[in-house]
């Protein structure tokens, strides 16, 4: 088994319980869902960095990458830099997160946030929205197209937007369908690891133009931006780069400023 197979194994045994604690009528219940969720890929759109900051204390790939920050610093730090929308992990046995990441981050901030998760399942959309994501995340590596095309409408339906990610031209032949909103081409193999740039940029002709087409992982640079944007790129998701350094909002403020100027 790889390690993606292995992380899906374990979300179907945690949704299962999760499902058996907290009833979805309670979910429905959460304030947040009263909330109107402001669109990310409107927010690409109309930005001149197009950055989503992400917030990962560990990866399988990494272990540790930075366990002493406080989210609420964080995501108080990436709003204050001028980002598009913040992206918090909310896997714990593997990426350190948590929900509750997600809450807080949502009580200090008004940006859109991405739920980062590994979803299999409607009930996961619907934590998200109690909990105050604005955005779902949906890998087409773990679902079938008929699998995206429920949760995606799902997700609509509570007014989410979507961000659709797929490493390969087969996954991205597969999931292509009017209810997604961006496009994200994870340039790290989730299965293998490997990090390229080159995957952004093969894949970006094949991506049809009504979607905000967005590039994952990997990327540690202004110059890497400048490039992927000739391929059409309006959204960069950044994680690692900012999160390995003591002031993640900082380090995102003397990138954004150094890319718009
Ligand atoms: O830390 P990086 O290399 O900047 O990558 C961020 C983000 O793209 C990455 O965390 C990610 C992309 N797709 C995922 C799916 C699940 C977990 C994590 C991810």
């Amino acid at each position: 088994m790889n390690i993606l197979d292995k992380i899906v194994v374990d979300k179907r045994k945690e949704v299962d319980l999760r499902k058996s604690l907290i009833p979805i009528s309670q979910l429905e219940q959460s304030v947040l869902f009263e909330r109107k969720s402001p669109s990310l890929a409107k927010a690409l759109r109309e930005s001149t960095s197009g950055i989503i900051a992400e917030h990962k204390r560990r990866s399988p790939s990494k272990s540790v990458i930075n366990q002493s920050l406080n989210v609420q610093d964080v995501a108080k730090g990436y709003e204050a830099a001028g980002v598009c929308g913040m992206s918090v992990l909310t896997d714990s046995k593997y990426f350190g997160g948590s929900l509750d990441d997600l809450l807080l981050a949502r009580a200090v901030t008004s940006i859109p946030l991405l739920r980062k998760e590994f979803i299999i399942d409607e009930y996961q959309i619907l934590e998200a929205k109690a909990h105050g994501a604005d955005v779902v995340l949906l890998i087409a590596a773990i679902l079938t197209r008929d699998e995206i095309k429920t949760l995606s409408e799902t997700a609509k339906g509570l007014g989410l937007d979507i961000l659709l990610e797929v490493h390969n031209e087969e996954e991205l032949h597969k999931s292509i369908m009017p209810s997604l909103d961006m496009l994200g081409v994870n340039n790290r193999n989730l299965k293998t690891f490997e990090v390229s740039l080159e995957t952004s940029k093969s894949l970006s002709t094949q991506i049809p133009g009504d979607f905000v087409k967005v590039s994952e992982s990997g990327i540690s640079s202004v110059e890497a931006i400048k490039e992927l944007t000739l391929y059409g790129y309006e959204g960069f998701l950044i994680g690692e780069n900012f999160m390995k350094t003591d002031n993640p909002g900082e380090h995102a403020t003397a990138f954004i400023k150094k890319l718009e100027s």
